[in-house]
């Protein structure tokens, strides 16, 4: 049981990390020295605020994987807790993980041989675990990690539970879960752990798990009423029969028809496979270090991030509806879970575009087309990988009192950390595929990639969707739109009863807030949340001019008109008071105005009162239907400006002919070049805008409400007045 080792320390100044090898859901993974001994270790750096764990469990587990000894089981040293992270010091596995590989060479899987070594050792490594009453619950490429020596060991210490515990939470991903851990109140055994096996034999046979390229919620739903997935015995000509027959005796959806990791060790899959000496080895041969590889796999993430990320307003509504209602916590009600699957759409493009930009990445960035800057600027803002660890938490987690300064700074963090990423001038990806580096890379250089990686990070933690480069700030849009939703609401409770009388004279705007919703406040498509839909809070004028109806949304003919109007010139932000879409609805021309009334002199007047009301009222229900009209502006707008520019362009020979996917009907999906980035760009400034009009016309209702209630507060003192004067 490892009793002969040496102990290592638990005093963090002990280890010198190095380069950032690997990173997860909750954790970043350096190659470390651990000073004492002058050893090459690992370092995993549990961040305890993305953790649903709380730090005991965590020791727990870890101190459980600290007795766990296998050839083919990554273990632990030792774990001890700094500041707000647990670091777990485990063997490095120079090779790293076999998605790794995957992703970096191997888009499309590995040959037979390697997958057949790879998984016997991790067979063996199941058998293992299980046989000690561990179910490791997180058996995916991502965990299978490989050294030069051809060593394959399991990884995830976090993940290894007791078999006797039967429960429906199961903090799996998705693609790899077994249907019996969808259903609830069945429990689960160590055969769910065969099933995700078998998903990983799939994995490593196509260099993707079986429906990746879904939503996590449609992922759920298939794995439930789907035939089981498997190798195909046409598509997948080249792999041969055992293999196809061992998958499938893992993929079948009675658990109890699964075989054990043992007997499974025995099918003639396994019994003929090579030492991974012969098959695993050849794999890396050729690569540079692991810590370029991963580097690589960063600018690649960024790049994505940076220039095709922007989700649809459907991919984003459901991704918000996942983490309204839980479902990224594992909380199924498997029902529910096939009424919101069945509104998904079946999207064949996401899996192909993805596939694309993975093999164009390198392309790209060889040819120049994302440039490449020093990270001078964040490297000097963050000094060590545990104030690394702390900013990046702080600048996820914003508290709701920061969120308006935080809005402030939406613009220029859009601007500064998505729009541009700064990549390592030194870093040169050469013919045969490696990547040469002017000098040894740290933590510290690593850092700017770190910060847009660590966003996509968190949206995958929360999101359970598609990456999402606003993440944060549509979080802190949502919450912010909630809390003056509550507000007003409180507002209109505390006044209600003085209220009553004004608002049998004047309509009231006691509703909610026809706000954006998370969504759609982060996305130009997303849908107004209104109490029926956009479209039916457009007045009877309003649908007569309806010209269009594109997804959720309406185009009228007005805005047609005003769209062609707009020369493209006149969107940039500089020129933006000139533009229409200022013009139109500009709340702070209003409050100006609305501040020359003297409150006191209107308030003396109840027929001045009710006046000022209706006039306010009107007004207000003016920009609500401006703003609702701007909205649909600006999605023509951008419509028109994205074909436009790309025929222009596509007929002028500047752009490639750009294909079906990259239609703007809520996304922005395949942008390449930097033409496309522009316009990207220009969105993104329109939507901003968007917003910035949102907030005013929702502080503008708040102020409003406290007028009302100012006005009716003496209003009645006024009654009660007369009143005594009439008694008197
Ligand atoms: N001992 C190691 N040696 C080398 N690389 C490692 C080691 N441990 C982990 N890694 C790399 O770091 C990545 C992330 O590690 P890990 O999966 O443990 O993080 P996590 O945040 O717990 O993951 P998850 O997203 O599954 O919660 C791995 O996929 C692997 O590539």
């Amino acid at each position: 049981m490892g009793g002969s080792e040496q102990r290592y320390s638990t005093n963090p100044g002990d280890y010198k990390l190095l380069e950032e090898v690997g990173y997860g859901g909750t954790a970043t993974v350096y190659r470390a020295i651990y000073l004492p001994f002058n050893q090459v270790v690992a370092v995993k750096c549990v961040d305890l605020d993305r953790c649903n764990i709380n730090l005991d469990e965590l020791r727990r587990e870890a101190q459980s994987m600290r007795l766990i000894d296998h050839p083919n089981v990554v273990r632990a040293h030792c774990s001890f807790a700094v500041e707000r992270s647990l670091w777990v010091v485990m063997p490095f596995m120079d090779q790293g993980s076999c998605l790794h590989l995957i992703k970096i060479a191997y888009n499309h899987g590995f040959q037979e041989d390697a997958i057949g070594s790879i998984l016997k050792q991790t067979l063996k490594a199941l058998h293992y675990l299980h046989h000690h009453g561990h179910i490791h619950r997180d058996v995916k490429a991502a965990n299978i990690l490989l050294d030069t020596n051809a060593a394959v060991k399991l990884a995830h210490f976090r993940l290894a539970a007791d078999t006797h515990r039967s429960t429906n939470t199961f903090p799996g991903p998705p693609s790899w879960m077994a249907p019996e851990l969808l259903q609830p109140g069945n429990g689960y055994n160590s055969k769910a752990d065969i099933w995700s096996f078998g998903i990983t034999a799939l994995e490593l046979a196509h260099g993707h798990a079986p429906f990746s390229k879904y939503p996590p919620m449609k992922v759920l739903l298939m794995t439930i009423q789907n035939a089981p997935p498997g190798l195909d015995y046409d598509r997948d000509k080249k792999f041969s029969k055992s293999f196809k027959e061992m998958v499938a005796m893992c993929l079948v959806k009675d658990q109890t028809k699964r075989p054990s990791a043992e007997k499974l060790l025995k099918h003639s899959f396994f019994k003929h496979a090579k030492p991974p000496e012969l098959s695993v080895k050849k794999l890396f041969a050729d690569l540079p270090p692991l810590w370029n590889r991963v580097k690589a796999l960063q600018l690649k993430d960024a790049a994505q991030l940076a220039v095709k990320k922007m989700p649809s307003a459907e991919e984003e509504a459901i991704s918000q509806n996942e983490y309204q209602r839980g479902v990224s916590a594992w909380n199924f009600d498997v029902d529910d879970l096939k009424a919101q699957a069945s509104l998904l759409r079946d999207d064949d493009d996401i899996a192909v575009m993805r596939e694309e930009d993975e093999n164009n990445f390198f392309t790209y960035y060889k040819a120049g087309a994302i440039d490449s800057q020093s990270g001078t600027r964040k490297l000097n803002s963050v000094k060590s990988p545990q104030n690394k660890i702390t900013s990046q938490v702080g600048a996820i987690d914003i508290k709701q009192s920061e969120q308006s300064e935080y809005l402030n700074k939406k613009e220029k963090i859009i601007e500064s950390e998505i729009w541009e990423p700064e990549f390592p001038k030194n870093i040169v990806w050469t013919r045969n595929g490696s990547i040469k580096e002017a000098s040894t890379s740290t933590v510290q250089k690593d850092i700017s990639v770190n910060k847009i990686k660590t966003q996509s990070v968190k949206s995958r933690q929360t999101q359970s969707g598609p990456l999402l480069p606003g993440a944060v700030i549509s979080h802190s849009l949502s919450e912010r739109g909630w809390t003056l939703e509550r507000l007003e609401n409180e507002n209109q409770l505390l006044g209600e009863k003085n209220n009553h009388e004004l608002r049998q004279r004047a309509p009231s705007f006691s509703g909610p807030l026809m706000l954006p919703t998370r969504a759609s406040a982060n996305s130009l498509s997303a849908p107004i949340k209104s109490s029926g839909g956009f479209r039916d809070s457009l007045d009877d004028k309003s649908k007569a001019n309806l010209v269009q109806i594109k997804g959720r949304f309406s185009v009228m003919s007005e805005n047609l008109d005003l769209v062609k109007d707009i020369p493209v010139s006149s969107v940039s932000r500089r020129s933006s008071q000139g533009s229409p879409l200022w013009k139109s609805a500009s709340v702070s021309d209003w409050m100006l105005n609305s501040k020359q009334l003297p409150i006191g002199q209107a308030t003396k007047d109840s027929a001045t009162n009710n006046i000022s009301a209706s006039l306010l009222m009107t007004h207000l229900q003016n920009l609500f239907q401006q703003t609702s009209i701007q909205q649909d502006l600006i999605m023509n707008l951008i419509n028109n400006l994205h074909s436009a520019e790309t025929i222009g362009d596509s007929q002028n020979g500047k752009l490639p002919p750009i294909t079906r996917s990259s239609e703007i009907n809520g996304t922005l999906d395949s942008a390449a070049s930097e033409r496309e980035r522009l316009l990207l760009l220009k969105i993104l400034e329109l939507q901003t805008r968007m917003i910035t009009l949102t907030n005013e016309l929702t502080a503008e209702k708040l102020k409003y409400m406290q007028l009302q209630q100012q006005l009716t507060a003496l209003h009645n003192q006024e009654q009660n007045k007369d009143n005594r004067e009439e008694v008197v």
